[in-house]
């Protein structure tokens, strides 16, 4: 697999990739790009995977596939905005093939978001355009110098009507959709600009290390650059490539996951059992398995996502790692009778867990730079009511499982108050709810452990005055998550 330093491609080199002389023929990197942002529209994959799988950036020298890389998400992430500054200069809009558009696209995106000189972007698009559709290339040289012209217009949302100005613009200067910015905006007046100027630059990137590793220094490990976050086993790395390249994750040395995620991921691990809902390809199940490893505590962990695939990968990842095993489930956890039937009968019981966390299927907008495919794909009902209906009903089946006394944590990557307090406050209006009361997660009993202790104050750090964790995608920071603890008080007097 295949995987790119997206930092990197900020660097000096990709400012050199950009600039290489307009009198050079089609530079490989655009050539890529085009290649691999055409298959992920015919296939309907994310571009990022077609990279990590495909042979695109084999043939390309690392400075070429970092730039690649950089313009094929670029591109991906602020899709509807280089529309409309293409559009307003298209005679006839709808009459552009899809592969002439996703070459002005890439164009587009160089002129209004990298700093790609004007003569570079026009020759390179028309480079661009005349090698999948020749005729087409006087009307590529035509639109691409207007966008040129018109880039701090268009940035500036001259077009918009007065009152729709400062939204209009600062959607276009994030490459995000309207309703989005407006929403973002409303729910964290205090974050969004900070959130909106996230959303254009790379993301940093975290690592967590194996803890059978600790206190041995892998070598790749210091190619990559680390820098000790404030948690066991967390490092911010400067090239995750050099971690890629050495084999490091396909070797379950450690997982790329962001730090959030680990916080939130640590705040899980105690003594006990633990069910983890929505575990997915097992990020947050290999932290809590290491910091596990690492408090000395001895714990079962039954891992369940809707996707047997998922759940296979989960698996051999922590067989890999060595880690003691976990046990997987597939299936709607809205039923988690019918999921957890067998290991109820091998149980000879009705299962109940200490822990119980929910890493609910949510919009991703707090991880949207990271993941380009997220914002122009999303729809508003998505946020306000098709996923807030999913995650209330996973969090209810999930609450049934947790035994009194025991802890129930629900964590989502979005940013919108609808998918995270808003979930809550339904759920605790409810006759399960009612059996819950929040404490904050700088309390989870993991941080009374000894190698956590300090990471319940970067906690505290980003809990609101009820205990619920809240971190914001910022430039150079890590991404938006959110986190509540709740601890099973009675029993529902329904259940
Ligand atoms: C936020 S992602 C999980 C990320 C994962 N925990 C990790 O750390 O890598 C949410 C997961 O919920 C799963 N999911 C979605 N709907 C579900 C359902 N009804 N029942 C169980 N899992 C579901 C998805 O397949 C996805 O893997």
């Amino acid at each position: 697999m295949r995987m790119i330093d997206a930092m990197s491609a900020a660097g000096d080199d990709c400012a050199a990739v950009r600039r290489i002389s307009s009198m050079a023929g089609l530079t490989p990197a655009r050539r890529a790009t085009l290649d691999a942002l055409m298959q992920a529209q015919e296939s309907g994959r994310y571009v990022r995977d077609i990279f990590a799988h495909g042979d695109q950036l084999g043939r390309l020298s690392s400075r070429d596939a970092a730039f690649a890389l950089r313009l094929a998400l670029g591109v991906t992430a602020t899709e509807g905005c280089l529309d409309d500054a293409l559009n307003s200069h298209l005679a006839k809009p709808g009459k552009v093939s899809a592969r002439v558009r996703c070459c002005l696209r890439i164009s587009a995106y160089e002129a209004l978001y990298l700093d790609t000189p004007a003569d570079v972007v026009v020759s390179q698009g028309v480079e661009l355009v005349r090698s999948c559709a020749k005729s087409a290339s006087g009307l590529a040289n035509a639109v691409l110098r207007r966008v040129c012209e018109n880039r701090t217009q268009f940035l500036s949302a001259e077009d918009a009507v007065d009152e729709q100005r400062p939204i209009v613009s600062a959607a276009r200067r994030s490459g995000l959709p309207v309703w989005l910015v407006r929403a973002i905006t409303r729910a964290h007046p205090l974050e969004s600009s900070r959130v909106l100027a996230a959303q254009t630059r790379p993301a940093p990137t975290a690592v967590h290390l194996n803890a059978r590793l600790d206190g041995s220094k892998p070598s790749w490990l210091d190619q990559a650059q680390p820098a000790l976050l404030g948690l066991a086993g967390a490092y911010r790395v400067a090239h995750v490539g050099a971690v890629a390249h050495a084999g490091a994750f396909d070797r379950a040395d450690a997982v790329a996951s962001d730090f959030s995620a680990q916080l939130i991921a640590t705040a899980a691990v105690a003594a006990g059992s633990c069910l983890e809902i929505g575990a997915g390809r097992g990020t947050k199940t290999f932290v809590m398995q290491s910091q596990a490893i690492r408090a000395g505590l001895t714990r079962t962990h039954v891992a369940l996502d809707l996707y047997e695939g998922k759940c296979a990968a989960n698996a051999r990842r922590i067989e890999l790692a060595e880690y003691p095993r976990v046990k997987t489930a597939f299936g709607d956890a809205r039923d988690l009778d019918a999921v957890l039937g067998a290991l109820d009968r091998e149980a000879a019981r009705r299962m109940e867990f200490d822990t119980v966390l929910v890493d609910a299927p949510c919009s991703g907008t707090g991880t949207m730079r990271r993941h380009g495919e997220i914002p122009w794909r999303l729809a508003r009902t998505d946020v306000t009511r098709d996923l807030p209906e999913l995650q209330l009903a996973l969090l209810s089946a999930a609450a049934a499982r947790v035994a009194v006394g025991g802890q129930l944590l629900y964590a989502t990557c979005s940013i919108m108050p609808e998918e995270n307090e808003g979930v809550l406050e339904r759920f605790a209006r409810s006759e399960m709810g009612s059996a819950f009361r929040v404490e904050p997660l700088s309390q989870a009993p993991a941080f009374c452990l000894e190698p956590f202790r300090h990471a319940a104050d970067v906690i505290r750090g980003h809990e609101d005055e009820r205990g619920l964790f809240h971190t914001y995608p910022a430039p150079d920071e890590f991404d938006g998550h959110f986190c509540a603890r709740m601890v099973r008080r009675s029993q529902a007097s329904a259940v």
